[in-house]
């Protein structure tokens, strides 16, 4: 497996998967980075570089997540990553790019869209549709029946009402407590929806 990515969350990736994958290379666009965990960084991916196998998208902000893999869905497959301590319902479906971290649940029913980051001892329960570029943050706990939509971040320790609707790239304060549905492009924090939207991402 390839990796892009050499800062935070690329570090957690090498950590989780290195026992059991041959790491072929690791990406970065910032030339400062020059080693991860005792790895080499190659630098930015060469324009013809040839894939040997799968590449995982090691970055944590959504919005660049998804540029990435738009840039890079032509020349390259992109793995998926379930550790082997998380709950991965076998009637649960994801698409690629994923990783779903120690000690996560995706129960019964539910589907997590491609790019999504499922952290460290998350729960998503059943019935719950997780769009393209979400990050669902450590601990958090989705209820029965929700959906994320695209590119939204779910803080960590987060808890969503059962059949909560959560619109396009919004954001989830830590440790909220979401009761209602938060239109596209909405922050919540606390217990309530802030007022103003923040910018959508477009194109590519
Ligand atoms: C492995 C990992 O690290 S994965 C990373 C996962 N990331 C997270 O879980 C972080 C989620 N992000 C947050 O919780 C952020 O604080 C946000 C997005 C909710 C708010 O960010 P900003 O819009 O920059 O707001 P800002 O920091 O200016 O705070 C605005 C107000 O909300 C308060 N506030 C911010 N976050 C929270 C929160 N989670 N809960 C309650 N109040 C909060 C601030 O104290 C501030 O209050 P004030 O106006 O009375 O001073």
């Amino acid at each position: 497996m390839y990796i892009y990515g050499a800062s935070g969350h690329g570090r957690v990736i090498i950590d989780l998967i290195e026992s059991f994958e041959k790491i072929h290379g690791i990406f970065d666009d910032n030339p400062e980075k020059q080693e991860i965990l005792g790895y080499p960084v190659l630098g930015a991916i060469p324009n013809h570089f040839i894939f040997k196998s799968s590449l995982f998208i090691a970055i944590g902000d959504n919005a660049t997540r998804r540029r990435i893999a738009l840039d890079l869905e032509d020349r390259v497959r992109f793995a998926n990553i379930i550790h082997d301590s998380a709950i991965f319902s076998k009637r649960a479906y994801l698409g690629s790019g994923c990783v779903v971290m120690e000690g996560a649940i995706v129960k019964v029913n539910s589907t997590l869209g491609d790019q999504v980051i499922v952290n460290t001892g998350a729960s998503i329960d059943h019935d719950c549709n997780i769009g393209d570029y979400v990050h669902i943050a450590p601990q958090a706990t989705l209820c029965g029946g929700i959906n994320v939509g695209e590119g939204s971040l779910i803080g960590a320790n987060a808890i969503i009402l059962p059949g909560v609707q959560i619109g396009k790239w919004c954001t989830v304060g830590a440790g909220s407590i979401v009761h209602q549905d938060i239109p596209d492009g909405h922050k919540w924090i606390g217990n309530k929806v802030m007022p103003q939207p923040v910018p959508m991402v477009v194109g590519k």
